[in-house]
């Protein structure tokens, strides 16, 4: 998709992220949020479905109970984002409400998604949320989000959603005017990147951390969700909230932030939603074989091809696949739990009765279940 093709778009998700929100920290940014969601109405009332992606709770949180920098443990983290949310959601209500629009306060957990009952459950919330015309408000659920079930950063909660809703576009915005090759805050030097390939190995080497203390992921985390959106085919652009309508113009197609074009094939449903796991319990080493076998034919991973087995894993968990070097090449749910896996690695399953005392599945990891990386 080229950029002037935006404007084909039926279906955004729009994510706004602390720094902007917060106006770096000093509260809500009310004007500037008055203007970004009279930029969505007028995209509501071209009869484009609108989702917003919203941080901002811990750090308005923070604000309202006057402490000076983030809070470092996870109880004064939810606090604090109990706070903030109330204040969030409120001003968006009334911000839409402005422009004869409904919103619906959504938080999630990661456990919420991992979950393949509870993500379509989401999946179907979210879609009848959008046939009724409402403007779904989206942010972790951070009261409950301990660190097991946390995405962390809303820029992989913003693709997973892009994903769940299967969006055309993602917009991201962020207190930068995009991706640089170096972070601009530390190298006043560094040069915007314009149009960029979600794959492109340069993306790795130049996206950094977030060292403002309100927002969490930085560029990283931007780089990883457009890479999980474009697994639905979505586009992603990293923008400054800052610039005056940014949103339609990003939409309109002008030049305008990173854009990082999905330019791989799109996976099927079901493993969009493997790839969007981020608890991963263990891996399994493969030979150079497996590999392959993995990498171009496209094949389930059996047992034979397995030359050791890490972690705590149970049947059914998320588990890396690592190529002969260490690398992760794939992940997947696998059939049999550690200690099994580590009885039956490098045997065929015709062995796994006499090892075992009974045999599920002849594969590992079933390729239904399966998705490179
Ligand atoms: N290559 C880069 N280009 C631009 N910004 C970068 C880069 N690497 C790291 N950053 C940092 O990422 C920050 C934006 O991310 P973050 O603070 O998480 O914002 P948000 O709250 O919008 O998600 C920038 O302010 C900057 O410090
Ligand atoms: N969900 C939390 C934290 C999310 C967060 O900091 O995200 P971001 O600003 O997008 O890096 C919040 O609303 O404060």
């Amino acid at each position: 998709m080229s950029r002037s093709e935006f404007c084909q778009a039926s279906r955004i998700v729009i994510k706004i992220g602390s720094s902007m929100l917060t106006d770096g920290g000093r509260g809500l940014n009310t004007e500037a949020i008055g203007s970004w969601v009279a930029q969505m109405a007028a995209l509501k009332r071209q009869g484009l479905d609108v989702v917003l992606v919203a941080s901002g709770s811990v750090a308005e949180g923070m604000s309202r109970l006057k402490l000076k920098s983030r809070p470092k443990t996870l109880h004064e983290l939810q606090a604090a984002a109990s706070v903030g949310q109330m204040g969030l959601i409120r001003r968006f209500e009334d911000e839409f409400q402005v422009h004869g629009l409904l919103a619906a306060q959504v938080l999630l957990t990661h456990d919420d998604l991992s979950d393949r009952q509870r993500y379509l459950n989401a999946r179907s919330t979210l879609l009848t949320l959008l046939d009724f015309g409402v403007v779904p408000v989206i942010n972790e659920n951070d009261a409950v989000a301990t660190e097991e079930i946390r995405f962390g950063d809303n820029d992989t909660l913003g693709a997973l959603v892009a994903n769940l809703v299967e969006a055309d576009l993602l917009i991201l915005l962020t207190d930068q005017t995009g991706l640089f090759d170096a972070n601009p805050s530390l190298h006043p030097d560094a040069k915007l990147i314009t149009d960029i390939s979600v794959n492109a190995e340069l993306l790795d080497e130049v996206a950094g951390d977030s060292i403002s203390g309100l927002g969490r992921g930085g560029m990283f985390t931007k780089v990883r969700a457009a890479r999980l959106a474009a697994r639905s085919g979505a586009a992603t652009v990293i923008v400054s909230g800052k610039i005056p309508n940014v949103i339609n113009s990003v939409f309109q197609g002008e030049e305008l932030g990173t854009y990082l074009i999905p330019n791989i094939a799109p996976l099927a449903a079901r493993k969009q939603w493997l790839a969007g796991q981020l608890q991963i319990k263990g891996s399994v080493s493969l030979d150079e074989g497996a590999v392959k076998i993995l990498q171009s034919a496209g094949k389930s991973l059996l047992a034979v091809g397995v030359t050791s087995v890490k972690g705590a894993f149970k049947r059914g968990d998320l588990v890396s696949c690592l190529d002969t070097q260490g690398c992760e090449i794939a992940r997947g749910l696998i059939n049999y739990g550690a200690e099994d896996a580590g009885t039956i690695a490098g045997k065929p399953s015709s062995d796994f009765e006499a090892l075992l005392g009974y045999a599920d599945e002849d594969e590992l990891i079933h390729r239904d279940n399966l998705v490179l990386v």
